[in-house]
């Protein structure tokens, strides 16, 4: 097995000691001909900070969906796979666990919450957020505790704040508070590492804030409990249509975790369709790259930050056009391939939906018209 991501390049064999160290089996090398060569793998014993790249139906949450597979299997790490579009469930098959996006308002800092739920921090309303919520979680203590949205809101109202930047406040933290992601008794982000088996975060349905709070929360409360050493597990967030979280507030902790969370052992995939909507250190910091078919103008263009002088000739002329085959950049080793990823052994939820797999285009369209009435029926209470 040829291994990318591995300084010594090394074949996924072990090193003399108990276990072989841990790896992601991609698929096979893709020949110029179209047909398989060996097979490939990505290290998974050292972090990393890796893209997946490709317009929209090549492949990049399959291969996601592969990436986390594979890390259920490896030890000593914890896949966390952030799912908005809900498509990684097939993931329960292998002892997987889709969770609630639930986290503790603690988990979100005092001066990100004015942002967070639409207010100036610079403003009245804004700032006396801040300060409740700081106030609030140094009141709760050091030990992970959290104040409730309900308790802020209380909080905000016992203030001597005039009363339309009280109101104004307790509002917003109403709108929070329906989003549904917020409770103090969740527990800690930490959690989601505490085990082998990769976590789903579902946040389909989950409002872009709330997702993007959920997404800073866990991003953060990973990289601080391995620099606290507060986790065993070596975590791995993979973070499917990751353009959507650089635009709030999740980007400065998905930043984090691309320039500095491998020293800590955060790895991260950010997956994309449009890695042109990704910040610039997206592409200058990863060490993998994987890119499926892409198409438009600024999202080739991209590439084009990912030609490391190792790389001759142009990145984007050399990628693979069929679904599931991609062009894999390795820093390590300073090469680039051609990869076919590997089927799927557990369901990917992605599939297109074909109008030939609806119950209508099994049953007929004359019986479903039969049981719906007519605009005219309605209108005459039928
Ligand atoms: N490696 C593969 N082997 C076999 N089939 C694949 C592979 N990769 C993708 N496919 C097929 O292509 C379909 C589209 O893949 P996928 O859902 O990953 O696309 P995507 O690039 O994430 O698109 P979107 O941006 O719409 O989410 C899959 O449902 C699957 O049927």
């Amino acid at each position: 097995m040829n291994v990318l991501g591995r300084d010594d390049g090394g074949d996924g064999a072990s090193d003399g000691e108990d276990r072989p160290p841990a790896m992601v089996r991609l698929g096979t090398f893709l020949a110029r001909d179209g047909s398989d060569g060996a097979a490939v793998g990505i290290d998974a014993d050292s972090p990393h900070a890796a893209v997946v790249f490709g317009k929209r139906g090549t492949g990049k949450s399959y291969t996601l969906g592969v990436i986390a597979e594979e890390l259920a299997d490896a030890t000593g790490v914890a896949p966390v796979v952030v799912d908005p579009m809900g498509v990684f469930d097939g993931l329960t098959e292998i002892g997987g666990r889709v969770v609630e996006p639930v986290i503790r308002p603690a988990e979100v800092p005092a001066s990100v919450w004015p942002d967070l739920v639409g207010l100036d921090p610079t403003d009245g309303p804004g700032s006396l957020l801040w300060r409740v919520v700081a106030d609030a979680v140094e009141t709760a203590g050091n030990d992970g505790d959290s104040p409730s949205i309900e308790s802020l809101r209380w909080a905000v109202s016992e203030t001597d704040a005039p009363d339309r930047t009280r109101r104004a406040v307790r509002n917003h933290l109403r709108l929070a508070e329906s989003w549904g992601v917020f409770d103090a008794a969740a527990p800690p982000v930490t959690s989601f590492a505490a085990s082998g088996d990769p976590t789903v975060l579902d946040l389909s349905g989950v409002p872009e804030s709330a997702a993007g709070a959920v997404v800073r929360a866990v991003a953060r409360g990973l990289y601080d409990a391995r620099v606290n050493g507060t986790v065993d597990r070596l975590p791995w967030l993979l973070v499917d249509e990751a353009h959507a979280f650089f635009d709030g507030v999740a980007d400065p902790a998905l930043r984090t975790l691309l320039t500095r969370g491998r020293a800590p052992g955060v790895s991260i995939v950010c997956a994309t369709q449009r890695p042109s909507a990704l910040p610039a250190v997206a592409v200058s910091q990863s060490d993998l790259l994987v890119a499926h078919r892409l198409t438009a103008g600024p999202d080739v263009d991209a590439l084009a930050a990912a030609e490391a002088t190792y790389l001759s000739g142009d990145l984007a002329a050399r990628l693979p056009t069929g679904v599931g085959e991609a062009l894999v950049v390795d820093d390590a080793s300073e090469t680039a391939h051609a990869v076919r990823v590997r089927e799927r052994r557990t369901p990917h939820g992605g599939e297109n939906p074909r109008a030939s797999d609806t119950e209508a285009a099994r049953t007929g369209r004359s019986t479903e018209r039969a049981e719906q009435p007519t605009r005219a029926e309605r209108s005459r209470g039928r």
